[in-house]
C-alpha cells in the first residue's frame, strides 16, 4: 500500500522520488524502492529524523515494536515536529497518539486508502488527530485528492469505511472473477470474458456515481420482461448475493475493530 501512495502522488508530479525515504528492517523490500530513486534505510528511526510527513504503513501487529524501535535511539530528541499518516486498518487516533506522544509536537491523522489509487481511481478517507493544524490537514488532502475520490471523515466511520472502499476492490476482483469465469463456462476465451467483465463492471460503477439513479432502478432497465437477465438476477438472489456481500463487509469491519483491539495486548 505505501508503494501505491508513493506511486499514485509521484504519477501526479506532487512529489520526487529523491524525496522520498523509506525503511524496512528487510533490506530485500528496498531494492524496488531502491530502483525507483528512493532513499532507502533499514534503520526506521533514520527516516523518522529525516522525514516531515512520516507514513505509518506496517502491519497493525507490527506497529507497536515498530515504535518502540523509533523511541529507544538516544537521539529521539531530534524526531519531533512530525506529521504522522497512518494508514492502519483498526489503530484508532487515540493509539496512535499515545504510542506517538514521545515525539515532541508529533501531529496524527489516520487515511484509510484504497489500492485503485494507482488507476488514478482511489477512493481514501482521512480523520484528523486532535493536534493537527489546518495546514496539516491541507497537506493530506492536497497530497491524497490527487489519487481519486478523497474526504474527511468522523473516525467512528472509518472501519465501516473501510471495509466498502478499502477492501472493497478485493470482493469485485473477485465478482470480475467470477463473471469471467461465468464467460469462460459458456464458450468465451478467458482473455476476452475478462475484459468484457472488467469493463462491465467499470461502466456500471459510472453509472450508478453519474446518473444519481438507485440501483434498483439502474436493474431494471437491464432486465427485460421474461428476458435473460431476470433469470440471471433469480440465479444471484437465489443463491443470497446480498446477504453474503453485507456478511463480507460486516466480517472486514468487525476485523478491523478486532485488529484495534489486538494490538493493545
Ligand atoms: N493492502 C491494502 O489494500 C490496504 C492496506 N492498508 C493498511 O496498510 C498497512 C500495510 O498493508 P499492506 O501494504 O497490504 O502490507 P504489506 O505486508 O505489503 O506491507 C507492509 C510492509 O511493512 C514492512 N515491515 C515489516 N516490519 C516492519 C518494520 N518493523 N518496520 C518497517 N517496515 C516493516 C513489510 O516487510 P515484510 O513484507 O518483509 O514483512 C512490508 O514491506 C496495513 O496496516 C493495512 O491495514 C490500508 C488500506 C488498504
Ligand atoms: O486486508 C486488510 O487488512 C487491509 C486493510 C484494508 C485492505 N487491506
Amino acid at each position: 500500500m505505501a508503494k501505491a501512495i508513493c506511486k499514485s502522488i509521484k504519477k501526479k508530479g506532487l512529489i520526487e522520488y529523491s524525496q522520498v525515504y523509506v525503511s524496512s528492517p528487510f533490506s530485500k523490500n528496498l531494492d524496488s524502492w531502491e530502483k525507483l530513486g528512493a532513499n532507502v534505510f533499514t534503520d526506521n528511526a533514520v527516516v523518522a529524523k529525516e522525514a516531515d510527513i512520516i507514513f505509518l504503513a506496517v502491519k497493525p501487529h507490527i506497529l507497536q515494536g515498530a515504535v518502540k524501535t523509533i523511541s529507544e535511539v538516544p537521539w529521539r530528541s531530534q524526531i519531533k515536529d512530525k506529521l504522522f499518516i497512518s494508514i492502519l486498518a483498526g489503530i484508532t487516533i487515540a493509539d496512535l497518539e499515545q504510542m506517538l506522544s514521545k515525539f515532541d509536537r508529533s501531529r496524527v491523522v489516520r487515511v484509510m486508502p484504497n489500492t485503485p489509487m494507482l488507476a488514478g481511481e482511489g477512493c481514501t478517507v482521512y480523520c484528523p488527530g486532535s493536534t493537527v493544524t489546518t495546514e496539516d490537514l491541507n497537506v493530506v488532502q492536497t497530497l491524497l485528492e490527487v489519487t481519486g475520490m478523497c474526504q474527511v471523515l468522523p473516525e467512528h466511520m472509518i472501519n465501516a469505511v473501510g471495509a466498502v472502499s478499502a477492501s472493497g476492490p478485493a470482493f469485485v476482483y473477485l465478482f470480475i472473477e467470477a463473471l469471467s469465469d461465468g464467460g469462460v463456462r459458456m464458450g468465451l476465451h478467458r482473455e476476452m470474458a475478462t475484459r468484457f467483465a472488467a469493463q462491465t463492471v467499470l461502466g456500471a460503477a459510472k453509472m450508478v456515481l453519474e446518473t444519481n439513479k438507485h440501483m434498483g432502478t439502474l436493474k431494471d432497465e437491464v432486465c427485460s420482461a421474461g428476458g435473460q437477465t431476470i433469470a440471471g438476477i433469480h440465479a444471484l438472489e437465489r443463491g443470497g448475493v446480498r446477504g453474503v456481500v453485507m456478511d463480507a463487509v460486516e466480517a472486514a469491519a468487525l476485523k478491523a475493530a478486532e485488529l484495534g483491539k489486538l494490538t493493545k495486548k
